[in-house]
Parts: C-alpha cells; structure tokens; sequence
C-alpha cells in the first residue's frame, strides 16, 4: 500500500483522510500528517484516526504521494522546505485553490500531479471534486486518484483552467448553502419558531431539493413551476428575491471567487 503525508493538517486534510479510512481505500498507518506548527493538532488527528505523525524530514523520502493542504499562501514555503528531501518518483496530489500544477512543478521538479477541488462534505463522503492531471500521470495513476477521490464523494476530470470555476462553484458552494441557511434561520426567529425546528425542516428542504434535482432530469426552474402556485406563498416569496436580484448576486458571487481562485494563481 501507497504512504501518503498530508503537508498541512487541517479541515480539508481531516476531511480526506477520514473519508479514505472510513472507506478503506487507505489504511492509517500508511497515512502520515504534518502541519507548520501546531503540534496538538497533528496529536489530535493522530488519536482520533490512528494516522502517523511525521517524525523527521527524512521520512518525506519515503512517500508515494504527498497531499499539498495548506493554505496557497504557504505553498512557496512548504515546497522549499519539501525539495531537499522529496524522491524522483513521489506524486502530488494538490488541494490548493488556484495554485497551478506548473508552479507545483517548478518548486518542486517535473513529476505527476493531481490537483483537485474538493469541498468539506467529503466529512460525510458527500464531497463535489473536480480534478486536473498533468501530461505525465499514467492511466494507472489516474484511476487511482479518481478511487481516492470517489471515496469521499464524486469526482469529475475536467481541463486545469476550469477547477477556476470548480472552486467558484463546488469547492466554495457548501459556503454559499450555509449562508442561505442562516437566512433561514433569522427569518424562523423572526416569525417565532424554535431554532431547531427551522433547522430540521430546512436541512430536509435542501436536501430533499437537492435530491429531486439528481433524481429527475428536470429543468430547476420547471421543479420550481411545480411548487409555485398562482397567487400562492411561493409566488409572494420569489417576486422579492426578483426584486432584490438574487439570481444576480449569486451570479455575481460565483464570477467573484472564481476571479480570486485566478488571482490566487498569479500570487496575488
Ligand atoms: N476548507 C475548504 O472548504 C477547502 C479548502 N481547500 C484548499 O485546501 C487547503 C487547506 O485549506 P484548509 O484545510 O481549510 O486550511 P487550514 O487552515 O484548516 O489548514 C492549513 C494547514 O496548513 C499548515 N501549514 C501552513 N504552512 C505550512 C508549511 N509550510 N508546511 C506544512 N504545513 C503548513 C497549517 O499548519 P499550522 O496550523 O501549524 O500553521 C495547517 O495545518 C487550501 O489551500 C484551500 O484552498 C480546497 C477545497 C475546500
Ligand atoms: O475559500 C477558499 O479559498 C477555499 C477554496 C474553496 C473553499 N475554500
């Protein structure tokens, strides 16, 4: 089995690699973290899946594949710190957002690299990835990557130029659910009802949407017909979010992270 060192032990690493245990496609003894400095994190995630700490830089010589999951910003740092050490035949699988697989390249020499966009929900394998190879991973390499990641969800390749708006999308999207839902929250105490109530009802709501849109090939705006009758409450409630241009801001909102996840690339 493949030794696979997460560099950077956050949630998006805690996401992947209890999904990859739960799953069974990695075992946690061949899992090995390390982060910059917070040392109680890498013990906390060492209790809680049984995954190894990384004891030396030596050791980075070792792996088959090492997960970049740190911030973009200290991309630059981690790979000096990882190029003195790193084998020939080691690959990268990259989760950082707008970092192209040519800069990972050039900090840390010509080798197959993965770079994929996932998003939290891979916690409960639930996660939406995009992933981007470069020219010199195999066939081979690339279904093990797509195993991997169809553990902790579904995953789509697509070209690198489009994980820009993958992130807009689906790496930043769970974000976007949640603020709605806080909306929904507000608007259930305004009008009295119990927080937890409010919260049942729409946690059921978004998924059962969600699921209706997976289930049937409909168009949104037709499973919308469907619930909105003439003269109805749905009718009163969508002719405020047309007023407010809502179908703008989220348009709006996409266009805007997916020009930061390109402004990320140029370092910005
Ligand atoms: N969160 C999300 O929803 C998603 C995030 N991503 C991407 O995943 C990446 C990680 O995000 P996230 O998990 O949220 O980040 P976190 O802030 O939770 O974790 C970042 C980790 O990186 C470590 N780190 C920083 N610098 C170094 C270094 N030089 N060497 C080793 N480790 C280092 C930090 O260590 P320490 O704590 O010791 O400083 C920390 O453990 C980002 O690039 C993001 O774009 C992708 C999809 C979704
Ligand atoms: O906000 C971010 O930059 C990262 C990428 C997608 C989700 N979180």
């Amino acid at each position: 089995m493949q030794n696979i060192l997460f560099v950077g032990a956050g949630s998006m690493a805690e996401a992947l690699l209890q999904g990859w245990i739960r799953e069974q496609v990695v075992k946690p003894g061949h899992i090995y973290v390390t982060n910059r400095s917070n040392k109680a994190r890498l013990t906390e995630l060492q209790t809680r899946y049984g995954v190894k700490i990384l004891a030396n830089n030596e050791k980075i010589a070792h792996m088959d594949i090492i997960v970049l999951a740190m911030k973009p910003k200290d991309v630059h740092t981690s790979m000096e710190q990882l190029r003195p050490f790193i084998a020939n035949n080691t690959i990268i699988l990259s989760v950082l957002a707008g970092i192209a697989m040519e800069t990972i390249q050039v900090g840390l020499g010509e080798r197959p690299i993965a770079r994929v966009m996932p998003n939290t929900s891979a916690t409960l394998g639930m996660s939406a990835s995009g992933i981007a190879f470069n020219d010199v991973m195999t066939a081979e390499q690339k279904a093990f990557f797509m195993t991997l990641l169809n553990a902790v969800g579904t995953v789509v390749e697509v070209p690198e130029d489009q994980l820009h708006a993958v992130t807009a999308l689906s790496g930043s999207g769970p974000a976007y659910i949640y603020y709605v839902m806080e909306a929904f929250l507000a608007a259930g105490e305004k009008l009295g009802v119990e927080k937890e109530t409010v919260r049942a009802l729409m946690t059921q709501t978004i998924a059962g949407s969600a699921a209706m849109l997976k289930r049937f090939d409909e168009e949104p705006a037709t499973l919308r017909k469907q619930v909105t009758s003439p003269g109805g409450t749905t009718e009163a409630g969508i002719r405020v979010l047309d007023e407010l241009h809502v179908k703008d801001a989220i348009e709006n909102c996409v266009m805007s992270a997916e020009k930061r996840s390109r402004e990320l690339a140029s370092g910005k």
